[in-house]
């Protein structure tokens, strides 16, 4: 049995009981065993005693939207509307990605969110068998579905589906309970509605989640209507697809009505600001949702909409464009924040016992370095989490017990030959015809 000490840390907890604690935390192979003020006692033996001064300890960050491969289309479609940056920028890009690609693109991304802080992510995309080998090298927490856009011949279509179908079952539950899947259309607008009910019976079948894009722009909803004479919500609602546990991402254009009918339903909504800030999307009515009692959390999108994968930016995104828009400083306070990207986030994708450090907890938690300018003086640390820190202060990342990133270096992943593999492919896609 593998036991840590780390004693005299600062601990951020993401509960309401006891947001700060300060003192030692032992854990148990995978588990938090014990957080709190005691010393342990001395007749206790340890295989590893860290010393947590000058570190902040708090739970992992949760990244409950993304397209992981999509890193190596970074910078290359700026300034764009949504529905421009997809179709001249990223679908005909993305449609020659090849299984390699979308492996190194995806190791990209989990080596930047890693070392960011970020120990659980959610990725929709196609090559999955890629994406879960990453992450099941990586050591990382994925819940990993095959997105599908339903607007193709109908061969390709049952080709999709049976591929959603075989990826969901053969990685549910894989890499140590790590791996989770889901089920994923694309979006409404990219899917028509039998393919979507498809999607529905399998998740049924397999007993698995939905997850899809939802009310990203107002476009959409307005194109819903005039196509289905519903908006994204109802047309959603009455394929099926709120039947099963869902998290939808985006939920940005949103009637009063339809929060009741999210709220209803226990849909889960992935909040991506800097995404929708970015493709001038909107601002999705989170204080909102958080009032009427919808379970939400963060999300970055992909590195092509945002453009790094910084959970610590959309938690200060989060915090500062709802004052903004509602001229309530109280909108999304710092401390509702620090919840949206840790224990919102691990309860949005279904992960019991993850979010938060307390005993019993599985140990998914990140240091950062506070010794420095920007943490002082040290006044109140979940303000520093929220407004002042960023992905660069990560030092250390566990995941279920096991050290992941040391001192800033990757422990599961060879760095340097994912950032050659990331440039070398960037530069062949681009010529490829
Ligand atoms: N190529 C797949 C679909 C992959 S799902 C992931 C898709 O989501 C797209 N995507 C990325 N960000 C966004 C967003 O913000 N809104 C809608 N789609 C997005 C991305 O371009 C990619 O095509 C198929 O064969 O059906
Ligand atoms: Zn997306």
């Amino acid at each position: 049995m593998a036991k840590t000490l780390i004693r005299n840390g600062v601990f951020v907890t993401a509960t309401d009981e006891a947001p700060i604690v300060r003192g030692n935390m032992i854990i148990e192979n995978d588990k938090i065993a014990y957080i709190g003020e005691q010393a342990p006692d001395p007749s206790e033996t340890f295989d590893d005693i860290v010393d947590g001064a000058r570190k902040l300890y708090m739970p992992g960050l949760v990244n409950t939207h993304g397209h992981a491969a999509m890193s190596l289309l970074r910078g290359y479609g700026d300034d764009l509307a949504l529905q421009v940056w997809l179709q001249e920028k990223m679908w005909p890009n993305e449609a020659k990605f090849t299984g390699e690609d979308v492996r190194w693109g995806t190791l990209l991304s989990i080596l930047e969110m890693l070392k960011g802080g970020t120990t659980a992510f959610v990725d929709m995309y196609d090559h999955m068998d890629e994406v879960a080998r990453a992450v099941e090298q990586s050591g990382m927490r994925g819940c990993l579905t095959r997105g599908a856009i339903g607007h193709c011949p109908p061969d390709v279509q049952e080709m999709k589906r049976r591929e959603a179908i075989q990826f969901a079952r053969d990685w549910h539950g894989q890499a140590d309970g790590r791996i989770t899947t889901m089920m994923s259309p694309h979006a409404p607008y990219t899917c028509p509605p039998d393919f979507i009910e498809k999607f529905v019976e399998a998740a049924h079948e397999l007993n698995l989640p939905m997850h899809t894009h939802m009310s990203e722009t107002l476009f959409e909803v307005l194109e819903n209507e005039k196509q289905y004479g519903l908006r994204p919500v109802d047309h959603l609602a009455k394929l099926g697809v709120f039947s099963r546990p869902c998290l939808v991402a985006h939920a940005v254009h949103l009637t009063d009505a339809e929060i009741e009918t999210l709220r209803a339903h226990d849909v889960r909504v992935s909040h991506n600001p800097g995404s929708n800030l970015k493709l001038a999307s909107g601002v999705a009515r989170v204080p909102d949702l958080l009032k009427a009692g919808v379970l939400v959390s963060l999300g970055t999108d992909s590195a092509a909409s945002n453009n790094n994968l910084d959970m610590f930016e959309e938690m200060r995104l989060a915090a500062l464009i709802h004052k903004g828009v509602s001229g309530d400083p109280l909108a999304v306070p710092a401390r509702e924040a620090l919840k949206l990207g840790t224990a919102n986030g691990a309860r949005s994708i279904w992960l019991d016992g993850v979010g938060t450090l307390e005993a019993g907890s599985k140990a998914d938690f990140i240091a950062l370095d506070i010794d420095q300018a920007h943490f002082l003086p040290k006044s109140d640390y979940i303000s520093h989490i929220v407004y002042s820190a960023s992905a660069k202060d990560v030092t250390d990342v566990f995941v279920d017990g096991k050290q992941l990133v040391k001192d800033g270096e990757c422990l599961t992943l060879d760095e340097e030959r994912i950032k050659y593999e990331a440039q070398a492919r960037f530069e062949n896609l681009i010529g490829r015809d």
